[in-house]
C-alpha cells in the first residue's frame, strides 16, 4: 500500500514570478502519520508554504501531489474540495467565528465536507458528540464552556478550539501555522502534546510551523525555509535551498 500523502518535486515560489524564488524545495515525501517540522525565519515562506499545500495559492513551479492528487492538474474548486475532505487547518490567529459558540466553531467544517461528515456517520456518533469528544480530549471538558462565543474564552482555550475544528472529520492532513505563539513555554509544549496524541489517535499527517528548535525531537521529519536576499550571490542562494533532513 502506498503510505504517500504529500509528494513535492521541484518546488520553486515567488510573489514575483520575475524575481529568484524564496521556497525552493526539490524533493520531499511525508507519509501518513508522519509529523513534519517547518522551520524558518519570520518572513521566510513558512505560511505561504502551508498555503501552496493547502491549495490556497496556485503553484508556479513544480508540483504538489496531495494523496496522489496533482495540486497543478486540478481546478482550484476542485484544489478547494481536496482542502474541505482531506484537511484541517489551525491558523496562526485561530481564525475563529467570533459570533458562534464553541461547538459551532468546532463543527464548521462539517458542513463544508460530506466526507468528513461521513466519517463521524462511521463511528456510530453524530458530529455534535464528535465535538464534544474531541473538546473533552483536548482539556475543554466543561458543558458550559461549549455553549459560549469563543471570544469569551482565553487564548489558550482558543487554540484548543481551533484545534478541535482542523481535527473534526479525522482529516489525513492537519496544518498547523505557529498555533502556540500566544502561549507561554508550559501551555505550549503541553497543547503540542495534545495535538501530537490526536493525530496518532487519527493516523494524522501533521505539518507543524513553529520556531521553537527545542522542540525537534518530537517530529520525524523537518525542512527550514530560508530566506534569500536580493543581493546575495547566487552559489549562496542554490546552497541555502530548503533542507530536508530525517
Ligand atoms: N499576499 C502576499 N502578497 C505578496 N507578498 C506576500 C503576501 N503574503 C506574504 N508575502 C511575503 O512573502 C514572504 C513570506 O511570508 P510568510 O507569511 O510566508 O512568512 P512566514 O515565514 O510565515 O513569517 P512569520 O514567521 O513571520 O509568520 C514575506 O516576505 C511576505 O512579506
Amino acid at each position: 500500500m502506498n503510505n504517500s500523502i504529500i509528494q513535492i518535486q521541484n518546488l520553486k515560489f515567488n510573489w514575483d514570478k520575475s524575481k529568484v524564488p524564496f521556497i525552493i524545495i526539490p524533493e520531499l515525501e511525508v507519509l501518513k502519520s508522519e509529523h513534519l517540522l517547518i522551520k524558518g525565519d519570520s518572513g521566510s515562506g513558512k505560511t505561504t508554504f502551508l498555503n501552496l499545500i493547502s491549495g490556497v495559492l496556485p503553484l508556479s513551479s513544480g508540483e504538489i501531489k496531495i494523496l496522489g492528487e496533482n495540486l497543478v492538474d486540478v481546478s482550484s474548486s476542485k484544489r478547494d474540495a481536496i482542502r474541505a475532505n482531506h484537511m484541517g487547518v489551525i491558523f496562526q490567529m485561530f481564525n475563529l467565528i467570533p459570533y458562534l459558540s464553541v461547538i459551532e466553531n468546532v463543527l464548521i467544517p462539517i458542513h463544508f465536507s460530506e466526507v468528513k461528515k461521513n466519517k463521524i456517520r462511521a463511528k456510530g456518533i453524530g458530529p455534535k458528540e464528535e465535538a464534544i469528544r474531541l473538546l473533552t480530549e483536548l482539556g475543554l471538558q466543561q458543558k458550559e464552556i461549549h455553549e459560549k462565543k469563543v471570544t469569551e474564552l482565553s487564548v489558550g482555550q482558543q487554540q484548543r478550539v481551533a484545534a478541535a475544528r482542523a481535527l473534526i472529520g479525522s482529516p489525513e492532513i492537519i496544518l498547523a501555522d505557529e498555533p502556540t505563539s500566544a502561549l507561554d513555554e508550559n501551555n505550549s509544549m503541553r497543547f503540542l502534546d495534545l495535538l501530537l496524541e490526536e493525530c496518532k489517535k487519527n493516523n494524522s499527517t501533521l505539518l507543524y510551523v513553529s520556531h521553537d528548535s527545542r522542540i525537534h525531537q518530537k517530529f520525524q521529519q523537518s525542512i527550514s525555509i530560508h530566506d534569500f536576499t536580493e543581493d546575495m550571490p547566487i552559489a549562496e542562494k542554490t546552497k541555502k535551498e530548503a533542507v530536508v533532513c530525517s
